[in-house]
């Protein structure tokens, strides 16, 4: 039984009354391709609506081609919606004004970290680099800064000095997701963020992202196409299908009674499926140094 088997992560407390971080209303995103006669839509997202709560992280679990990538895009205000709306903290996401207003609340962690660290750039700049677009800290407190964020990630500080050729790739998802964290952002899209690791350091990133979450309080949409993971670090799942999101719920409801043949055939194909009946042991050391995860 591998350790993503047990139970759901507890439910974080949502005060009575607060707005959720981020709503999205009857979404519709067409995207054009080909030119003239060529030219046609195809509909990534046919009216998707959800809201993420503060401190909650919902996953998006769904085959290839299903619409979770333009969902996180669309969520972060990268993808503008064909109509339907998104509100973050209950203003929208796109149009006049917003990219000053969002700077550094809204962040996002890849499943490539080569796609967000230069590889020219020491790890403390990389990290740092947000910080600067945001314009309220001065260099030497940007340094402590990444520090401080490094041993948060479960990294040594020391590592800052160093270029991302010469992290593991473990360590360097930890400094992709030091880089988001950085500006203590309201809401974090983690894309595919564990797909590329190995699966010892998966389960390590996992923990990582559970343990921040349950510090710092952020909101969270957690995509993936592996329905442990996502069971394994969220609160709430929507499984998407053909742009349209086919089913969802509070997390639990995944293990015994899933409804859309789509997700009954997702959870059948998992190697073994465990009811949980304990709450999930959280396997971080109390360094949260990660001895196996050295370059
Ligand atoms: N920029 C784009 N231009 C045209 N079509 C696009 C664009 N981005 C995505 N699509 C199409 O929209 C649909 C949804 O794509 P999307 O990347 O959101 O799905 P996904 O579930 O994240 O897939 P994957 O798991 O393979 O990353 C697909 O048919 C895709 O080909």
């Amino acid at each position: 039984m591998s350790v993503l088997d047990h139970g759901p992560v507890d439910p974080a407390p949502v005060e009575p009354g607060r707005p959720p971080v981020v709503s999205a209303r009857d979404v519709v995103v067409a995207y054009r391709t080909g030119h003239g006669r060529r030219a046609e839509q195809v509909h990534a997202l046919k009216g998707v609506s959800l809201d993420i709560m503060p401190g909650q992280t919902l996953g998006v679990v769904g085959e290839s081609g299903s619409g979770k990538t333009t969902l996180g895009r669309v969520l972060l205000g990268l993808v503008r919606p064909t109509s339907g709306q998104v509100l973050f903290d209950g203003l929208p996401v796109t149009g006049r004004g917003t990219a000053r207003r969002l700077r550094g609340r809204l962040q996002v962690v890849l499943q490539n970290p080569d796609w967000s660290l230069n590889p020219t750039l020491h790890v403390w700049r990389s990290v740092a680099e947000p910080l600067a677009v945001t314009g309220r800290t001065a260099r030497r407190a940007r340094r402590e800064a990444v520090a401080d964020m490094l041993v948060l990630v479960g990294l040594d500080p020391a590592l800052a000095d160093r270029h991302p050729h010469q992290l593991s790739g473990g360590q360097r998802q930890r400094v992709a997701i030091a880089r988001a964290m950085i500006t203590r952002p309201d809401l974090i899209v983690f894309d595919e963020a564990v797909t590329a690791l190995d699966v010892s350091v998966q389960t390590q990133v996992l923990n990582l992202i559970r343990d921040l979450q349950a510090e710092r309080g952020f909101a969270a949409l957690f995509i993936s196409h592996d329905i442990a993971a996502v069971r394994y670090v969220s609160h709430g799942l929507a499984v998407t299908y053909h742009g349209q999101i086919v089913e969802s719920g509070p997390v639990e409801r995944f293990y015994d009674r899933a409804e859309h043949p789509y997700t009954r055939r997702l959870i059948g194909a998992m190697p073994t499926i465990t009811k949980p009946t304990s709450t999930m042991q959280t396997t971080r050391p109390v360094s949260r140094r990660e001895k196996d995860d050295l370059p």
